[in-house]
């Protein structure tokens, strides 16, 4: 059954108590709604609604062109197709400080259990691309206090994130880092997400220097090796978050399926690895609807 019926509340207690049991929690990206419900079918503890997906899916690159408008409409969309907790990137928070408070509300009202700040300048880029700059530790932190006061729940979590790893080589990038995710916890941040951490001992000495969940970034082609939920787990990792994964498969997919049409003239030989009508309907599950069903329909809760 998977018509969504836990509430934004419930989703955002749940993520909280199981984050406060120790567990490590595994949020695939979902590119769209449809893709948060194959997500909960397969048994994932949340979703993630990425900024690089929504900018690629509006064919826009990821430097923080999208709008809060445009960025909270997504997020409800899949947000409410999902009994899973989602945790939206919420880049630079839209602004200032002040611009963050009405950030953080916003994705409140869109039902989502979570965001991240980060602590770049703008424009953003992605935080595996070289060249980046961050703002100094008075205005990431800064950020930080106007989100978490201006939540009203007070389960919504407001993960920091910090670039500085990309920005610095070498074991002064780290230690920064580390400097930098503890003076945001500080400043009242639930969770920490450091960037482009370099190995598994990068993520290890950042979880053992905050006592909040941290966050591994799992991106492909990025800084980060792609590490197994067991590694990071080892690494005191209680986040894992797989922003693009799915887009990137599903696009692979449809380059080899459009290839294979204009090569051969027809899709037929690529139809076995596609997703079948029926599994497809058992995913769009609403209100009890019957696709298959004969007769004319009527709602029956
Ligand atoms: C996490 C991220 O911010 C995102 O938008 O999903 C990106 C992911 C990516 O571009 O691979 C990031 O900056 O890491």
């Amino acid at each position: 059954m998977l018509y969504s019926h836990a509430t934004p509340s419930d989703k955002r207690a749940t993520l909280r108590a199981r984050l406060a049991a120790g567990e490590l929690l595994q949020l695939p990206g979902a590119f769209n709604p449809l893709s948060a419900r194959l997500i909960e079918d397969k048994g994932f503890d949340g979703v993630y609604i990425s900024g690089a997906v929504i900018s690629a899916d509006l064919g826009l690159p990821d430097i923080g062109l999208t709008t809060l408008t445009e960025v909270a409409t997504r997020s409800g969309q899949i947000a409410r197709m999902t009994n899973l907790p989602a945790l939206v990137d919420a880049d630079t928070g839209f602004g200032e400080p002040m611009n963050v408070a009405r950030t953080i509300q916003t994705l409140e009202d869109a039902g989502v259990a979570g965001c991240h700040i980060e602590d770049q300048v703008n424009p953003k880029r992605c935080g595996h691309l070289d060249g980046k700059a961050t703002v100094d530790l008075e205005t990431a932190t800064q950020r930080i206090r106007a989100a978490v006061d201006a939540r009203r729940d007070p389960n919504f979590l407001v993960m920091a994130r910090t670039d500085v790893r990309a920005s610095l080589d070498g074991p002064a990038g780290l230690a920064t880092a580390i400097d930098r995710a503890k003076a945001l916890v500080d400043a009242g941040a639930d969770a920490i997400f450091p960037e482009a951490m370099r190995d598994l001992a990068e993520f290890e000495a950042v979880a053992a220097a905050v006592d909040v969940p941290v966050l591994a970034n799992m991106t492909e082609f990025g800084k980060s090796e792609l590490f197994t939920r067991d590694q990071l787990a080892a690494a005191g990792v209680q986040i894992v978050i797989y922003p693009v994964t799915l887009l990137r498969s599903a696009m692979g997919a449809a380059e080899r399926t459009l290839d294979m049409i204009r090569e051969t003239g027809t899709q037929d030989g690529v139809v076995g690895e596609m997703q079948t009508r029926a599994r497809l309907y058992e995913l769009v599950d609403y209100a009890g609807y019957n696709h298959f069903d004969t007769e004319i329909f009527t709602y029956r809760p």
